[in-house]
């Protein structure tokens, strides 16, 4: 049986396994293998408040005899969640939080308080720049949910921190909630100078602003170390990858990746 990997993020819990080449199952997700991408399975993606997750883990969870997480939420739901799971009894749970981190693989001034998310992250795109596009500098990470980050680990493997902007959802949100006459919008950018419709200022100015800050964070980031290779992930990673202005690769599994080759599974 795989290992559970689990990603809880803000707004969705991941849950993925991986099947390592010697076990001959083909791609699991044809899309990561073309990328080069390794064999990653989805086996659920579900808001915390849904219904969903419950039922995976007072059933399907049961499967596991080694289960591996990363939170970036106050895990007493999760907490609450495993204790009353259906785990097997000599179930192996190992939570990767901030005792991973040492001034070895981590430069940041406040460690303590950094998102486990954004590490991992990271190492899995520094780990997949290496194995399959021979790189050798650093790489840029980009974790589209809830809130959007734009971090930077260096070819040794020690993040170094980045930008925390708000997410897509947020921004539009954000417009939404603040002002009687706008409205949520369909996530679509339009590409005229100057919006004729209500409809189309609000994206513009929501989903094009997203996208402008994005592109002068990772400018500038790229000035320091041109040398760098651009990772996406995460809910909103493809309308980044359509609309950048640098090239991106787009892998859903990074997190999961950084977990993976962390523990040396
Ligand atoms: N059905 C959906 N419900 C909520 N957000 C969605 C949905 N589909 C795409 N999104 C976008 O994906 C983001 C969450 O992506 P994800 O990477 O899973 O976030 P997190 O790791 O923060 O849970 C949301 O902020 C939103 O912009
Ligand atoms: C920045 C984040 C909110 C991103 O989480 P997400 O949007 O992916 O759920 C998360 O990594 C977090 O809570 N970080 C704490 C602050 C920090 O990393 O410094
Ligand atoms: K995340």
């Amino acid at each position: 049986m795989p290992t559970l990997f689990i990603d809880a993020g803000n707004t969705f819990v991941k849950m993925a396994e991986y099947y390592p080449p010697e076990t001959g199952i083909g791609a699991v997700d044809p899309d990561n293998a073309a990328r080069g991408g390794s064999n990653w399975n989805l086996v659920g993606r579900f808001r915390w408040e849904q219904q969903e997750l419950e039922v995976f883990f007072s059933g399907e969870i049961g499967r596991y005899t080694r289960i591996v997480l990363v939170s970036v939420r106050n895990n007493s739901r999760l907490a609450t969640l495993l204790r009353d799971g259906n785990l097997q009894k000599n179930a192996a749970v190992t939570v990767l939080d901030h005792s991973v981190l040492s001034k070895h693989n981590c430069s940041y001034k406040t460690p303590k308080t950094l998102g486990m998310d954004r590490f991992f992250a990271c190492a899995g795109a520094l780990n997949l720049s290496r194995q399959y596009g021979r790189h050798s500098g650093g790489v840029l990470v980009t974790d589209a949910g809830t809130a959007c980050t734009i971090d930077f680990m260096n070819e040794s493997g020690v993040f170094a921190g980045g930008v925390i902007m708000p997410g897509l959802r947020m921004m539009s949100d954000t417009i939404n909630s603040g002002a009687e006459n706008l409205f949520e919008t369909r996530l679509h950018l339009p590409d005229a100078a100057i919006p004729d419709t209500t409809e189309k200022a609000i994206q513009t100015g929501t989903y094009g602003s997203f996208i402008h800050a994005w592109n002068a964070h990772v400018e500038k980031i790229l000035n320091h170390y041109p040398q760098t290779l651009i990772w996406v992930t995460g809910g909103d990673a493809g309308f980044i990858r359509d609309h950048s202005s640098f090239k991106v690769t787009h892998n859903p599994y990074l997190v999961f990746e950084g977990m993976r080759i962390y523990l040396g599974k």
